[in-house]
């Protein structure tokens, strides 16, 4: 069975800044039978994360949310020709403390980290000290998970910012090679490809480290609860919230 949220009633067709396609949801029982990939989206504040997953999900492009609670979004995807269960669980931002060695990072965020099998870690390329903070991100990841592989992949967000970037490519690009993964620089806002690429990427190599398990994966480190089931409540009350300000600030309804 196949869940879906509300579908909004009255939307303007020719926006690309509200989310006009309801993202599919399922009940975790539904989930492909051994191939359940879990992923999490991690990154200092308004770097993009949410957009970026809304962005692959939907292939749309919403232009503003309300700071994060940590939506978790279920479907089913196709990769290598496989049906495969994919979670994405997006966070609250983290942010570097004072002497810029350690995190604060909500107790939210560290079970996400627990929880999941891959890691997207974005900054954004406008933002010097969003990339200052994947270094400790990461190793932040590496204490949850002391032992083995850990999928990962850099992300430098906005790129259509072209004007106002901060961080180099290949900036991006050393980062990346040090934590073991590859570097995306994407926009949410203008290209599609480029961040379904990027995580379609992540789907990939999770599930190869899986290696057709059911995702009972390492379990080293501090011992976690996963975070709470999808959250269709958040999901409801984000439509609501778009449609009533759309009501609001424009007469164009279908
Ligand atoms: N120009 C541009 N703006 C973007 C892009 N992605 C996101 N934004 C904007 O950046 C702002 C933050 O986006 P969010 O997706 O809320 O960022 P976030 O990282 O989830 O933010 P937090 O909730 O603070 O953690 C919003 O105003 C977005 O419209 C992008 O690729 N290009």
């Amino acid at each position: 069975m196949r869940l879906l949220v509300d579908p909004p009633r009255t939307m303007n067709s020719g926006s690309s800044n509200f989310l006009l396609v309801p993202i599919p949801e399922y009940p975790v029982l539904d989930c492909v039978p051994n191939k359940n990939v879990k992923i999490v989206v991690l990154g200092a504040s308004n770097v993009g994360k949410t957009a970026l997953i809304v962005r692959f999900l939907t292939k749309r492009f919403i232009g503003d949310y309300e700071a994060n609670t940590g939506a978790l979004y279920s479907r089913k995807i196709n990769l290598d020709g496989e049906q495969v269960s994919l979670q994405v669980q997006d966070t609250p931002c983290v942010s570097l403390q004072d002497d810029a060695e350690g995190l604060y990072c909500q107790e939210q965020i560290n079970r996400s980290i627990y929880w999941a099998d891959g890691y997207v870690l974005v900054f954004s390329i406008t933002d010097h000290s969003s990339y200052r903070t994947i270094q400790p991100l990461y190793q932040h990841v590496r204490r949850i998970h002391p032992a083995g592989n850990i999928p990962v992949i850099l992300v430098g967000n906005k790129s259509d910012l072209l004007r106002a970037r901060q961080v180099a490519a290949d900036e991006g690009e050393t980062l990346a090679a040090s934590l073991g993964g590859p570097y995306f620089e994407a926009s949410a806002r203008e290209n599609h490809e480029g961040v379904h690429a990027a995580f379609l990427h992540l789907c990939g190599e999770v599930s190869r480290a899986l290696g057709g398990g059911n995702g009972e994966k390492r379990r080293g480190g501090l011992h976690l609860a996963r975070p709470k089931s999808p959250n269709m409540q958040e999901l409801k009350r984000r439509f609501r919230q778009v449609l009533s300000s759309k009501g609001k600030s424009s007469t164009n309804t279908l």
